[in-house]
């Protein structure tokens, strides 16, 4: 990566009020002194200026973008200079204010660019924060995840890992595994004078008790942190014409899926984003589960199918005045081993819910009468979710293990401590067993950016938007 000076737009694209050029690096300030004249300030005797030679970090200056060739005034704004290394990317960071329009802030995007600043990559100011050690490489990723946050409990995690949690986390456990490690290095490199004083009990202890356990809790939040930022798969399953795609446009309260009152209305599977509870949630309707030679409706049942398979949680539904049929007992059989609730639907067309002798299964579901088309039960419904997803899985703590590339440094980090205590139980030279815990080391390094790649971050921050 070069080290030129960065420029882009900071702010969403469209209108708004006010939208922010960001520039970051050597040339910041030269470049933004060259754009940029100063309003006429009454003590200064109603003169334009230019910024002072030495510009107040931290302050912000009201004045006038200008294109110099043409001397046309582009735009009146506010510019700030942050003096490295007291900026998000600790190199030099000049901010214009400008009024938001897309081609306002083209315009002074482009004269900036024309003064010799590079448009910035995707994440590249977020990136530099990184490789000028201002944040670590989970820091960075909380960045794009708090971008992205649309609950409050995504935001929440974000927030945390923001602040550096989950890094803390890691490096917590990567300190007694340096220790660990120097120690073991040493027996192979001084074995006159260490080599006799390794005992393999202390050191089989210290890594069980020191590194492998935490990091094992840790794996297992995993789960928990994948729910909060991808959203808990929930699939609405039952016979046609139970009301499932009535459900699903409750809980949306929009009309998203197509209702009549014809069995088989739903052919492909429906897929929305949705909040219940401050639980982000991908909610599935499916086509209704049945017998059929019709072959749209049997690929439409295959898709339903599979993602039940998927499912994290089931809404299983029945017709409160219908008794279970076969069909349900079958359905049933596919969601045994997932968390189901038992949603009841249509409760305004009887007196009583029909409900005799269910099997023992269905008895242990949570179970819930709800009108879809009326709306009864609803609120109910959703406190019920949010319920069964937070006692079976989710303890929401502030450190989380929230995507892949964390689980699986983790996971064979892991693997790499374990090959390494069996080599101490088997009585493996030092040289050997220590491979595997420098290997386990650097996966943690890893996850903090100490060892990643530079594909890796490339990846990473591709995902980011320009400007950020
Ligand atoms: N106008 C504006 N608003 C913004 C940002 C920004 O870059 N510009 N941010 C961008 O994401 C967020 C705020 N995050 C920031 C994080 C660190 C620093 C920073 O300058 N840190 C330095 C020095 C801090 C100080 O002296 O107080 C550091 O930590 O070394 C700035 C913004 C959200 N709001
Ligand atoms: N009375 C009453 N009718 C309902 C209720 N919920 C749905 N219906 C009606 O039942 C019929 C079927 O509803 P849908 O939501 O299309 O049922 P579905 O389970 O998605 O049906 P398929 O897509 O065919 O599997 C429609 O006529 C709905 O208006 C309810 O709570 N009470
Ligand atoms: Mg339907």
């Amino acid at each position: 990566m070069d080290s030129l000076t960065i420029a882009a737009i900071a702010t969403p694209v469209g209108m708004g009020g006010i939208g922010i050029i960001r520039i970051s690096g050597a040339d910041a300030l030269p470049i933004a002194r060259s754009v940029f004249i100063r309003a006429a300030a009454p003590d200064d005797g109603g003169e334009r200026t230019a910024l002072p030679p030495v510009p107040e970090s931290h302050r912000f200056y009201h004045g006038y973008i200008r294109a110099s060739e043409t001397d046309r005034i582009l735009d009146e704004v506010l510019l700030v200079l942050m003096r490295a290394p007291r900026s998000y990317t600790r190199e030099d960071v000049v901010e214009i204010h400008a009024h938001a329009g897309p081609a306002a802030l083209r315009a002074i995007l482009n004269l900036v660019l024309k003064q010799g600043a590079r448009l910035a990559g995707p994440g590249e100011f977020t990136r530099r924060a990184f490789l000028n050690g201002r944040i670590d490489l989970t820091q960075a990723e909380g960045v794009m995840d708090m971008i992205s946050a649309q609950t409050d409990r995504s935001l929440d995690i974000a927030t945390a890992q923001l602040r550096g949690g989950l890094g803390d986390a890691v490096a917590a456990i990567r300190e007694p595994l340096s220790r660990i490690l120097a120690h073991t290095e040493a027996a192979i490199d001084f074995p006159e004078d260490v080599g006799e004083e390794i005992d393999a009990d202390d050191l089989l202890r210290a890594l069980t008790r020191r590194v492998i356990r935490p990091l094992e809790t840790l794996a297992e939040r995993y789960e928990d942190g994948h729910i909060l930022r991808d959203g808990l798969s929930v699939v609405v399953a039952g016979r046609p014409n139970v009301g499932k795609s009535s459900l699903m446009n409750v809980l949306l309260r929009q009309d998203r899926a197509i209702v009549t009152p014809i069995p088989g209305t739903t052919r492909d599977t429906l897929e929305e984003q949705l909040s219940i509870r401050g639980i982000p949630v991908m909610l599935s309707d499916t086509a209704g589960l049945h017998e059929t030679s019709d072959p749209v409706e049997k690929i439409g049942i295959e898709r339903a199918c599979a993602r039940l398979e998927a499912a994290e949680l089931v809404l299983f539904m029945t017709d409160a005045g219908l008794p279970p049929t076969e069909q349900d007992h079958a359905i049933c059989q596919m969601i045994r081993h997932k968390p189901v609730i038992w949603v009841i639907n249509k409760v305004d067309l009887v007196e009583k819910p029909f409900v005799p002798n269910i099997p023992d299964e269905w008895a242990a579901w949570p179970r819930i009468g709800i009108s879809a088309r009326h709306g009864d039960g609803i609120d109910a419904l959703r406190d019920l979710i949010a319920e069964t997803v937070l006692t079976s899985s989710l303890e929401c703590e502030s450190v989380v293990i929230p995507n892949l590339r964390h689980r699986v440094a983790i996971e064979e980090s892991l693997a790499s401590l374990r090959e390494a205590v069996s080599g101490i139980d088997a009585g493996m030279p030092f040289e050997l067993v220590n491979i595997d815990v420098r290997e386990a080391f650097d996966r943690l390094g890893d996850i903090l950016g100490i060892t990643v790649r530079e594909d890796v971050l490339d990846h990473i921050f591709s995902n980011f938007c320009i400007g950020k």
